[in-house]
C-alpha cells in the first residue's frame, strides 16, 4: 500500500475515534488517525469529562469534611485559585494522554496531528501546524469530530464574565456567585459542583424542571438537595438579554422582567456538531434539516464507505460510553465484522451531587407503556449504609411491569448511583425478574442492598394486588 494510503481513516480522536482506530487496528487493518488539537483525548480529556470530574472530586472532598464539622473546624477561603481546586487535573490528564498514546501505539494506529477536510469520497486533506497539506487516501473514513457549546446571539460568551463549558475551569478564582443559563446535564453537574464549593448558584432554564428527561421524582431530591446548599432553581423561564454591568456582576434578565446577577455565568444551553471544517459536500454528503449527518444504525452516511460517529451525530445520549460504542460499532460493520446489540442498554450516569443514574425506562414511561406499573423503592435514609456515612439524600427505585415480576427500569439517586447502576443493567439485560434481588444475599451495609429492599416493596404491593382481584 503506498504511504499515504490506509484502510481506515479516522477523524478526530475522541472516545469515538479512538475506539473506531483500535478496532480497525485490532482488525489488522493499517489505520490513520487525525487531531487537530495538541493532545489525543478529545474534548472528553480536555474540556470536559475528565476537568469536571476532577473539580467534582475536589468538591467533594471539602463534603466529606463538612460532614465531619464535629473535628474539623474551618471553611473554604474566600477567592480560592481555581489553580488549588484543579491541583490533580495535570496529573489525571497526563496519566490519560499515556495510557491513550500507549494503545494507539501498541496496536500499530498511525497517529497524525493536523486538521482534516475532505478533497473526495475517498481521500481526506491533512493540514498541519505549519500550513502544509497532504492527501490521504481510503477505504474507509470515520468521522468523529464531536461537538461544541451551542451558542446564541441574544447571550453573548466573552469566555472572561460570561463562560461556556470550554472556558468555565479557565476562571482564575473561585467566583462568590454564578448563574448558570440550562437545565441539562452540563448545567446541573457544574451547579452542583459550585454550589458544594460555596459558591452561591442560580440555575435558570427554560423547561419546567431541571433534567426534564430524568424520572421527575428522582431529579426532585437532587433539586431539594442543591436547595439545601443556597442553590436557586428559576424554571420554566426565558432569558431575553445578558449583559456584563463593566463593574461587578453580569445581569441576565429574563422574559417575566426579573434580573438575575452574579459575578460570573455559565451557559449550557446545548451542543452543536462539528461539520462545517469537513468540506462535506467534496464527500457528496449534505446536512439533514437539523445540520446533522443523517446516518444508519451503525453510523453509516449515505455515502457508503463514511461514517460518523459520536457527539457529531448530535443526537442523544451524547456520552463518552456511547460515542466510543457508536466508533467501534461504525468500523465493525464497515468491516463485517458482528457487531453485538449493546446499544440497547446504555446506562445514564450524571455526575451532579448527589449522583443520578438511569437504565431502562423511568416510572413515567413506564405508566405511559403499561396500566400500572409498579414501582418499588429504597430511600437511602432507611439502608443502614446511608445512615453510616451520612449520605442520606438519596433513593433507588425499581420500575416493575403490573404483575409487579417483571424489571422494567431502575432509576438512583444518591451516592454511587452512577455505579450502583450497572448492577440493573445486568438484571435488564439478563432479564432477571424482581424476586431475583429478594433471593439475593446483598452484603451489608452496603447501598446495593437497596435493591433487595426496593424489591420487597414491590413484592408487598405485589400481594396487595393479588389479594384485592382475588376479592374482586
Ligand atoms: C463539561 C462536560 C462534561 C461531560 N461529562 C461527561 C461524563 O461525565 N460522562 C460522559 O459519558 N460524557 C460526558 N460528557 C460528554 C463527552 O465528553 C462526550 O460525549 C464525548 O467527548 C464525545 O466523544 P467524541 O469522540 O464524539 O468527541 P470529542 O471528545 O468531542 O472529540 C472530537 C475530537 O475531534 C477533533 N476534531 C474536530 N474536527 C476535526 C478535524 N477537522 N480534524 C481533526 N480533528 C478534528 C477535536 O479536536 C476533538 O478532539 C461531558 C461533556 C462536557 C462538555
Ligand atoms: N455525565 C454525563 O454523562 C454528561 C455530563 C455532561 C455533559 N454530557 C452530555 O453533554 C450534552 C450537552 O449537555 P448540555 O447540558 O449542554 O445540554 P442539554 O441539551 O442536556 O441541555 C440544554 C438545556 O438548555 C435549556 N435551554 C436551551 N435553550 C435555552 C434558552 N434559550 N433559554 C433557557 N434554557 C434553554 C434546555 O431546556 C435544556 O435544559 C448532553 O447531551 C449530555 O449527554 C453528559
Amino acid at each position: 500500500m503506498p504511504p499515504n494510503a490506509y484502510d481506515i481513516v479516522v477523524v478526530g480522536s475522541g472516545p469515538a475515534g479512538q475506539k473506531a482506530a483500535i478496532q480497525g487496528a485490532k482488525a489488522g487493518k493499517k489505520v490513520v488517525l487525525i487531531e487537530q488539537e495538541q493532545g489525543i483525548g478529545g474534548n472528553c480529556v480536555y474540556r470536559g469529562t475528565i476537568p469536571s470530574k476532577t473539580l467534582r472530586e475536589t468538591a467533594l472532598q471539602f463534603e466529606r469534611l463538612k460532614r465531619s464539622s464535629e473535628v474539623f473546624e474551618g471553611r473554604l477561603r474566600l477567592d480560592v485559585p481555581m489553580s488549588v481546586l484543579l491541583h490533580r487535573l495535570d496529573e489525571v490528564v497526563k496519566a490519560h494522554e499515556c495510557y491513550m498514546a500507549d494503545q494507539l501505539t501498541r496496536n500499530s494506529v498511525t497517529y497524525r496531528h493536523g486538521r482534516a477536510r475532505f478533497l473526495s469520497p475517498n481521500e481526506v486533506e491533512l493540514e498541519t501546524i505549519d500550513g502544509a497539506c497532504q492527501a490521504l487516501r481510503a477505504d474507509t473514513i470515520v468521522l468523529a469530530t464531536g461537538s461544541r457549546p451551542r451558542s446564541i446571539p441574544e447571550i453573548p460568551v466573552d469566555h472572561e464574565h460570561v463562560l461556556d463549558s470550554d472556558s468555565i475551569l479557565s476562571m482564575i478564582y473561585l467566583p462568590r456567585s454564578l448563574t448558570v443559563l440550562g437545565g441539562g446535564v452540563i448545567a446541573c453537574e457544574y451547579a452542583s459542583t459550585f454550589a458544594l464549593l460555596g459558591v452561591e448558584v442560580t440555575l435558570i432554564d427554560r423547561a419546567q424542571r431541571p433534567l426534564s428527561f430524568m424520572d421527575a421524582e428522582i431529579v426532585e431530591v437532587f433539586q431539594r438537595s442543591i436547595e439545601r446548599q443556597g442553590g436557586r432553581f428559576y424554571v420554566g423561564q426565558t432569558v431575553k438579554e445578558v449583559a456584563w454591568d463593566g463593574v461587578s456582576s453580569v445581569v441576565a434578565r429574563l422574559a417575566n422582567g426579573m434580573a438575575v446577577k452574579s459575578e460570573k455565568m455559565l451557559v449550557a444551553l446545548g451542543r452543536q456538531p462539528n461539520v462545517e471544517e469537513l468540506n462535506l459536500e467534496a464527500a457528496g454528503l449534505t446536512l439533514d434539516e437539523k445540520g446533522r449527518i443523517p446516518v444508519n444504525e451503525y453510523g453509516q452516511t449515505p455515502v457508503p464507505h463514511i461514517f460518523a460517529a459520536g457527539d457529531m451525530l448530535g443526537r442523544p445520549p451524547a456520552l463518552a460510553s456511547q460515542a466510543m460504542e457508536d466508533g467501534r460499532r461504525a468500523v465493525s460493520h464497515a468491516l463485517g465484522l458482528p457487531v453485538g446489540d449493546s446499544l440497547n442498554q446504555v446506562p445514564i450516569g450524571i455526575y451532579t451531587i448527589p449522583e443520578i443514574a438511569s437504565i431502562g425506562l423511568d416510572e413515567e414511561q413506564a405508566a405511559a407503556r403499561y396500566r400500572g406499573p409498579l414501582v418499588g423503592r429504597a430511600r437511602f435514609t432507611e439502608i443502614a449504609k446511608g445512615q453510616i456515612t451520612g449520605a442520606c439524600d438519596g433513593l433507588l427505585k425499581l420500575i416493575a411491569d403490573p404483575s409487579g415480576e417483571r424489571l422494567l427500569g431502575v432509576q438512583i439517586v444518591g451516592e454511587h448511583a452512577t455505579e450502583l447502576i450497572h448492577l440493573g443493567q445486568m438484571a435488564l439485560q439478563d432479564g432477571a425478574t424482581i424476586d431475583r434481588f429478594i433471593d439475593s444475599i446483598f452484603s451489608f451495609p452496603t447501598f446495593a442492598e437497596g435493591y433487595r429492599v426496593a424489591a420487597l416493596d414491590i413484592l408487598g404491593q405485589r400481594r396487595k394486588r393479588q389479594s384485592s382481584a382475588q376479592a374482586a
